[in-house]
């Protein structure tokens, strides 16, 4: 099957599984546990860090939040930015906002040119999604569209139809992270990712999570998955594993391939 995928860049780096980038979350509480996760991370040099601001306890306080972001930017600089305020429906801290609060939140964060990536859920109202489509398109910001399953891998059906409806959004990227609960589920999200190459064309962020989903996250890349969550100072999600050993992974197998 030919490969259709488009190139998404950002800050000039492609984002395509040929070069898979290595992506470390914070998930720190407050700015003091946030700097000490960068002060870490920042020695490993990850390729992407993903703020995961449902964490913070002043995600209410707009200020407070572009303050956090300045500090995260200065702390490293060079390193693009990905922010999730991931829903406690799928597999998120509960917050203090309603939605359309966190939406707003989001565009301001859009406007304020502090990021480079957006992640939001396909589960959303989709006058939501569009909005912030829009707003991230407006200022540069390339949009992910998310579906996340914490207890199971549904039916490859399942897992086409997301990628095919991100697109329909016009994501710049589609991402699943789904739970393994045997091999085979391992094999099927393999296998999605490797047969959506030819039916969609954006690019694809794909997962297992569990123990034996952590094999996804070694070499999910070779069957198209363009970036992976690993482990800086603290995982954010089940079967992560540390920065060092991903990268190392990752260099043998493309060193063999
Ligand atoms: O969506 C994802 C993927 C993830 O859930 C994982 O399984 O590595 C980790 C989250 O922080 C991130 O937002």
């Amino acid at each position: 099957m030919s490969d259709l995928r488009k190139i998404v860049k950002v800050r000039g780096r492609e984002i395509s599984g040929d070069h898979p980038h290595i992506c470390v979350p914070l998930i720190g509480k407050n700015k003091l546990e946030i700097i000490n996760e960068l002060e870490n991370v920042k020695q490993k040099k990850p390729d992407l860090i993903e703020w995961r601001a449902d964490f913070f306890e002043d995600l209410d306080d707009r200020l407070i939040v572009m303050e956090m972001l300045s500090e995260i930017h200065t702390h490293m600089p060079d390193t693009p930015i990905l922010f999730t305020i991931r829903s406690e429906k799928e597999g998120g801290q509960p917050i203090s906002l309603l939605e359309e609060e966190k939406v707003q939140l989001m565009a301001e964060v859009c406007k304020s040119g502090k990021i480079d990536i957006l992640d939001y859920e396909l589960i959303n109202e989709k006058q939501d999604i569009e909005f912030l489509r829009e707003e991230s398109k407006n200022h540069d910001i390339r949009f992910i569209l998310s579906y996340h399953n914490f207890e199971s891998t549904p039916d490859y059906s399942v897992l086409m139809d997301k990628y095919k409806e991100a697109e329909l959004y016009g994501a710049d990227i589609a991402k699943t992270a789904v739970m393994s609960q045997k091999l085979d589920d391992v094999l099927l999200l393999l296998q999605v990712t490797h047969d959506a190459k030819g039916l969609v064309q954006l690019p694809l962020v794909t997962m297992s999570m569990g123990n034996y989903g952590s094999l996804t996250r070694m070499f999910g890349f070779v069957f198209g998955s363009a970036i992976t969550f690993g482990i800086g100072e603290k995982s954010s999600a089940p079967g992560q594993i540390p920065i060092e050993d991903l990268r190392s992974v990752i260099e043998i197998i493309k060193k063999s391939m």
